[in-house]
């Protein structure tokens, strides 16, 4: 069982629209709603292809009855914490061309109970787990130390932590030695403080992060595919896209194929890279089906060329 944690969940909108105008009445051609945040479309992901998990999610307010329902009629296995604020909905106005817009809202604050009752029962469910995947941004309250906290529970314990987050959560994860790291492009510039230009420059940041704690780091890097450097070495990997349609949850979507298939070597790169590009065809953050996989075009290789530019 793979134990997912969403500090901040949401309740995802995604709006189809022709162009985005700014100042205009925009008509959508199509429109979704889907329970939202990272480790939850982690759990989603896993459920639709038959691996078993469970999602922790603090939730209040209308939005979080409406994200639990939403969940229970997926029949995502939860452990819902009540709070006293309202669970958050985010935005997507997605274009034909595959430009995705986001609005984020910062989310309900988190008061210092009811984070520990949350990492309570993250600390009791994980003894059935053979994973905890901490995923998303921090809701504003919980302080970074009591965040490093948990982590550093989890890893004492013996479990095995994944961190899909960003800025100070993603460096708390690091710092306590989580078995994994997920972080997009974006977040591993933050993380060293330099923008990644080539594939040498995405391993030199990665080791950097090993170096500082992590067990692994699996770089996602959008249509240039990811790479994961790990203590067997460096694969990189690319799957190419037709026609993208939403990207929103293609990141938690390829962590949850790279966790399914084991989370070591090409075959669990192959896994996570198949999960990802199926998730970027489908709308809103629709998470894939083993029907949706097409492992054939994904190309993992050892040792990339360093010098390999990004381009996306
Ligand atoms: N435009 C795209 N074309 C093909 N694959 C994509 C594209 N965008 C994302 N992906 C796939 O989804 C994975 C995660 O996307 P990325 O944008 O890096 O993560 P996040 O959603 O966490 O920001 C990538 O590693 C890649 O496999
Ligand atoms: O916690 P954050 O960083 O605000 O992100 C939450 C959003 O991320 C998502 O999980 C999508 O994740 P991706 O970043 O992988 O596209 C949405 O479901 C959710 O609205």
């Amino acid at each position: 069982m793979i134990l997912t944690v969403t500090l901040n969940p949401s309740v995802d909108r995604a709006l189809e629209v022709d162009a985005l105008v700014r100042g205009e009445v925009l008509r959508a051609a199509d429109s979704h709603i889907d329970p939202g945040g990272k480790g939850v479309n982690v759990s989603r992901a896993l459920l639709a292809n038959g691996v078993r998990s469970t999602a922790v999610v603090p939730t209040g307010g209308a939005e979080g009855e409406q994200l639990v329902d939403l969940l229970n009629a997926e029949g995502v296995d939860l452990l819902s914490v009540p709070i006293a604020g309202r669970t958050r909905s985010n935005i997507t106005l997605a274009e034909p061309d595959g430009t995705v817009t986001k609005i984020n809202e910062a989310g309900p604050v988190l008061s210092d109970t009811e984070f520990a009752q949350v990492s309570k029962a993250v600390l009791d469910a994980a003894a059935q787990a053979d994973w905890v995947v901490i995923c998303g941004s921090l809701p504003p309250g919980p302080s970074i130390d009591a965040f490093t906290d948990l982590c550093s529970r989890l890893v004492g314990a013996g479990y095995r932590l994944a961190v899909d987050s960003s800025g100070p959560a993603l460096l708390a994860g690091v710092a306590a030695g989580a078995a994994l790291v997920k972080p997009n492009r974006e977040e591993l510039a933050e993380a060293v403080g330099a923008e990644p230009t080539t594939l040498g420059d995405v391993v030199e940041a990665c080791r950097r992060l090993r170096a500082a704690g992590a067990g692994a780091v699996l770089a996602s890097l959008g249509a240039d595919g990811a790479v994961l450097v790990d203590g067997d070495g460096v694969l990189a990997g690319i799957s190419p896209v037709s026609v993208p349609r939403s990207t929103v949850g293609a990141g938690d979507a390829l962590l949850a194929g790279f966790l399914a298939a084991g989370a070591r070597g090409a075959a669990a790169l192959t896994e996570g890279l198949a999960w990802g590009a199926a998730a970027v065809s489908l709308p809103g953050s629709r998470m894939p089906t083993p029907a949706d996989l097409d492992r054939t075009h994904v190309r993992v290789t050892p040792d990339p060329d360093p010098s390999r530019p990004l381009h996306s």
